[in-house]
């Protein structure tokens, strides 16, 4: 009996001792013992927040319940130890990392985002047809070909959404295309007079970018002269046009110039000639690693520069295999012979290339990476949009997602169809957020972080 009371006695000290540690003690953690705390609590309760340390049972063998033998387990294996409760008697797991904590508003994630999108960071791919209509419908949802008068409404508007770079293609009739693209450096074309237009209009409000690449204005599709005798595209005469093409592009008053060609040296040979000619400013944004990808098709069907009347049946003897990285060499090289962008295309199949350019470019010269992503990307994702029968909001939030893939991969600048479609978006939002947050549309600002 006295052994029996001396027990009781016991567990009443300790009881005591217990309740005034929590009365006396409130900054001090208190840590439980499951082994010393019997529940006389259903089990379902155990791990709720404002439990006690009476909700832990003893957990013992023969517990039939999944939450008893799930908390055994952690019991168990893992060091229970780490479970502390709070001054307010709530359970928690004591660390002293927590990764949700940055996360608990969008002001606070907003703080370490370094994918912003920013519209000024576009570049737009534009056609420019010969003749006709202001505009005309591609075979391409959302895209068109414009003529001068065309373009110039276009552009005015991608201004107002903050898009100030254009990258302009020709669309060449087939009477004008030859064995010798010669029509690619005459000044006089429609597609020169467009130019020389537009940097009239807008001068420094635009930044424009020309393709160096003889398809749009080659009988057999090639981006290269084809020797038809031994069936091949040929370098060095390839090269010879391009530098010509460059520097008719640069008297038409292109701010870039973007040799899309893939044939080996021609960065040098354009930056040379450029300088002698007094076009030391003008930049080159080089097509660095352009994959020979199917993705393109959709450009060459407006283009009309399918690969046709020859042997040589694709490009893959000028443009870059995706079997391997041996193409990536060409990123210093391209530097060394003076380009001021290096590229990367198609975009979403590619971003490992994108990753692997940015930590070579990162320990050494600071070049920023644009990332096409091309016309067969662009149908990919309206053809996916089109298939869920979903709206344009929920394409533009696919764009948010794969232009933020980008910028994590380490791009500087994306180049897409996209663009215009996009800066409506980002323009949209922004003025919902506006009549939420802010009556005043003084400080407008469409570089909005999504
Ligand atoms: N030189 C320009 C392109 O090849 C564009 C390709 C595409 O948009 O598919």
């Amino acid at each position: 009996m006295i052994k029996v009371n001396g027990i009781v006695l016991f567990y009443f000290i300790l009881n005591l001792v217990y309740c005034l540690n929590n009365v006396f003690r409130k900054n001090a953690y208190i840590l439980y013992s499951p082994k010393l705390i019997k529940s006389s609590k259903p089990a379902s309760r155990r791990w709720s927040t404002s439990q006690n340390n009476d909700n832990i049972v003893n957990l013992s063998k023969g517990e039939n319940s999944i939450e008893e033998a799930y908390n055994n387990n952690i019991a168990s294996k893992y060091n229970i130890k780490n479970f502390a409760k709070d001054i307010n008697d709530n359970i928690y797991i004591e660390t002293n990392r927590r990764g949700r904590r940055i996360k608990k508003n969008k002001h606070l994630i907003s703080l370490y985002n370094n994918t912003n999108i920013k519209t000024s960071n576009f570049i737009y791919p534009l056609f420019i047809h010969e003749e006709g209509n202001e505009k005309n419908e591609t075979k391409l949802e959302g895209i068109h070909t414009y003529n001068y008068e065309g373009v110039v409404k276009e552009i005015e508007e991608c201004l107002k959404l903050n898009i100030h770079h254009f990258m302009l293609f020709p669309v060449v009739n087939d009477q004008k295309k030859s064995i010798y693209c010669e029509e690619c450096y005459n000044e006089n074309s429609y597609f020169c007079q467009t130019l020389k237009k537009l940097k009239d209009k807008f001068a420094h409000d635009v930044v424009i970018y020309a393709d160096v690449a003889l398809d749009p204005y080659n009988v057999y599709g090639h981006d290269g002269i084809y020797d038809e005798k031994k069936r091949e595209i040929i370098n060095d005469i390839s090269v010879h046009t391009l530098v010509k093409q460059s520097l008719c592009l640069a008297k038409c008053g292109v701010d870039v110039v973007c040799p899309s060609d893939s044939m080996d040296n021609r960065i040098e040979q354009i930056r040379k000639n450029l300088d002698f000619y007094g076009f030391r400013n003008i930049l080159i944004l080089s097509y660095t690693c352009k994959y020979a990808s199917c993705m393109y098709a959709p450009f060459r069907s407006i283009l009309s520069s399918n690969i046709s009347h020859n042997f040589v049946k694709n490009k893959q003897s000028y443009q870059h295999d995706s079997n391997n990285y041996i193409d990536l060499n060409n990123v210093e090289k391209h530097i060394k012979e003076g380009c001021d962008i290096v590229m990367v295309k198609p975009s979403i199949f590619y971003l490992d290339i994108i990753s692997k350019i940015r930590s070579k470019l990162d320990a050494g010269t600071n070049v920023p990476i644009a990332v096409y992503n091309v016309s067969g990307e662009y149908v990919m994702i309206k053809n996916y949009v089109k298939s869920l029968k979903k709206d344009l909001k929920y394409e533009n939030e696919i764009l948010t997602e794969l232009f933020k893939s980008y910028l994590r991969a380490g791009a500087n600048i994306i180049i897409t169809y996209f663009a215009k479609q996009y800066g409506l978006y980002m323009l949209d939002l922004y003025e919902k957020r506006i009549k939420v947050d802010d009556n005043s549309s003084s400080n407008f600002n469409i570089e909005l972080t999504l």
